[in-house]
């Protein structure tokens, strides 16, 4: 039996298994059971691995990287040729782009790779047309455009969507706050700081001990955290990626039908018409909010900064230490001390800070050498 035949098996036993407290154990199992057998498909035994395939992998540049993921001809690469300048072939038959083609896009002093890919379809991520490929190189973006005809946005966002979860990708989500150590012995010991309204303990021993794991402390601090989350922890090979669900072709509906649409206000969505160039600028607004991107301003000592050309740092990566490899490698060795301007100082006249002192978008440095 394929490996996509048992995932159809335990699905089928799951949609007919009543949830109720005789039940709660056994379809902790199968859930255990699906999430194993899923890893098996991005990573299929004999190697070869998930990773993107020859053609698809392209050079990574800039700060952050945007990857276009949608259902064929919906104008993905209408849009990003538009956006980066770079050609990429668009026309009306599907399945117009095959392999990844990369763009530039400079905005707000940051580089941003744009990643334009072949549309997929459902069933990708097990493997039909070359949806795993393209999935593939979506799990390494810092941001997807899940692109959408906006006539039938939210269908194909679902269809999507779990293409792009049965391959470990989040959208939109946090890691789950819970916590599995592994213990020598003991038991399964569970605590949670906060009321669980969504999970209870006898899922939880069913899927630890489909994992083999007879002993283990787990603690769980997010009140509605699902048996899902759970799994998510225990398999631990999970991308937790920002989206954005573009609404394309916005030209081709009525003022009544693009009102609905905004009364309706799917989160994350941003309606536009890349053909038209409607409503570019808050695709963009929202992108940059999404790339979560810290802009730092260099001021040389006794001169006004340098609001030209921002030295750009993805957060949790923006030390003032992160700040002088951004520049040069060898700043760090000369470096005494810096002054810093801006939101992460702690006064208005500026503060005195180390190498780990965390920068904030748009504060002003100036670094003093020993
Ligand atoms: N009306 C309208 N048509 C559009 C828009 N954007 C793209 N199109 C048309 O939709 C068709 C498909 O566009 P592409 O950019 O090739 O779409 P794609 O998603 O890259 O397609 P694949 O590479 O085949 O997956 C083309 O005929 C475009 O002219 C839009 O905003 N409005
Ligand atoms: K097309
Ligand atoms: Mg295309």
């Amino acid at each position: 039996m394929t490996t996509a035949q048992k995932i159809k098996d335990i699905e089928e036993e799951m949609a007919k298994t009543q949830r109720n407290k005789n039940t709660e154990y056994h379809l902790g199992q199968l859930k255990a059971k699906l999430a194993k057998l899923r890893r098996e498909l991005i990573t299929p035994a004999g190697g070869g691995g998930g990773g993107p395939g020859i053609g698809f992998d392209v050079a990574r540049t800039g700060i952050a990287s945007v990857g276009f993921v949608g259902f064929p001809s919906v104008g993905k690469s209408t849009l990003m040729s538009k956006l980066t300048g770079t050609h990429s072939e668009a026309a009306s038959y599907e399945f117009t782009t095959l392999t990844t083609v990369p763009g530039t896009l400079n905005h707000n002093g940051a580089r941003i790779q744009v990643l334009d890919l072949p549309g997929i379809i459902e069933g990708a991520k097990d493997g039909k047309g070359r949806g795993r490929q393209v999935i593939a190189v979506a799990r390494t973006c810092n941001l997807i455009f899940i692109v959408l005809d906006v006539l039938k946005p939210l269908n194909d966002l679902a269809i999507l969507t779990n293409e792009l979860e049965g391959f470990g990708i989040r959208l939109n989500k946090k890691a789950p706050n819970i916590t599995i150590k592994k213990k020598e012995s003991g038991g399964v010991a569970i605590t949670n700081t906060v009321p669980l309204t969504k999970i209870d303990a006898t899922e939880i021993r069913a899927v630890l001990s489909e994992y083999r794991m007879s002993n283990a402390a787990v603690s769980i601090h997010q009140p509605d955290a699902t048996i899902e989350d759970f799994i998510d922890v225990v398999e631990g090979n999970r991308v937790y990626v920002p989206a954005i669900f573009v609404l394309n072709k916005i030209d081709a509906i009525s003022i009544e039908e693009l009102d609905l649409l905004y009364k309706a206000s799917i989160p994350n969505s941003v309606p536009i018409s890349s053909q038209q160039w409607l409503n570019i600028d808050e695709l963009l607004e929202v992108m940059w909010d999404k790339l979560n991107l810290v802009r730092v301003y260099t001021k040389p000592r006794g001169q006004q900064p340098d609001y030209s050309s921002p030295v750009v740092l993805r957060r949790g990566r923006c030390t003032v230490e992160d700040f002088c490899n951004a520049i040069h490698k060898e700043i760090v060795k000369q470096f005494k001390n810096a002054m810093v301007y801006g939101t992460s100082a702690k006064h208005a006249r500026g503060q005195k800070v180390g190498l780990d002192h965390v920068l904030e978008d748009e504060d002003i440095i100036c670094i003093f050498k020993k």
